[in-house]
């Protein structure tokens, strides 16, 4: 079974990122398997060292979008592309609309050792 923190590796780190084509999104939504049974409306991919990201969870706490205590805000932007699923997408045909953005990002971390295991908000 796997694991929250790869889950939320899969699904929000891309280092080597990112690639400047409109089709960005479609290609790498299908890629981390976030089109299979719907198609994931909003996602977020980073494109930063892991070992960054991973530093998010050292910043102070703040409060999730869902109250809970565990969110942390990165102290710099970090490069990031959102992905946004269009008007006219229809399942099993994903598609979405791929914007680069230099954002800080809010990821929620749990266990020990402590990563982030939620894409909370980019801000
Ligand atoms: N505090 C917590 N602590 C620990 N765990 C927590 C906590 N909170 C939730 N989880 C868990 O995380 C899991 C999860 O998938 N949550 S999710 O809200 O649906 C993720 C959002 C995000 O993927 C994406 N999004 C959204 C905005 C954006 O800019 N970029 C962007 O990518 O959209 C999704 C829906 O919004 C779920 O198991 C929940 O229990």
């Amino acid at each position: 079974k796997e694991s929250r923190a790869m889950k939320f590796q899969r699904q929000h780190m891309d280092p080597d990122g990112p690639s400047n084509n409109s089709n960005y999104c479609n290609q790498m939504m299908r890629r981390r398997l976030m089109t299979e049974g719907r198609c994931k409306p909003v996602n977020t991919f980073v494109h930063e060292p892991l070992v960054d990201v991973q530093a998010v969870c050292l910043q102070r706490n703040i409060t999730c979008k869902n109250g809970q205590p565990n969110c942390h805000k990165s102290s710099s932007s970090m490069k990031i592309t959102d992905c946004r699923v269009t008007s006219g997408s229809k399942y099993p045909n994903c598609d979405y609309r791929t914007s680069q953005k230099e954002r800080h990002i809010i990821v929620a971390c749990e266990g020990n050792p402590y990563v982030p295991v939620h894409f909370d908000a980019s801000v």
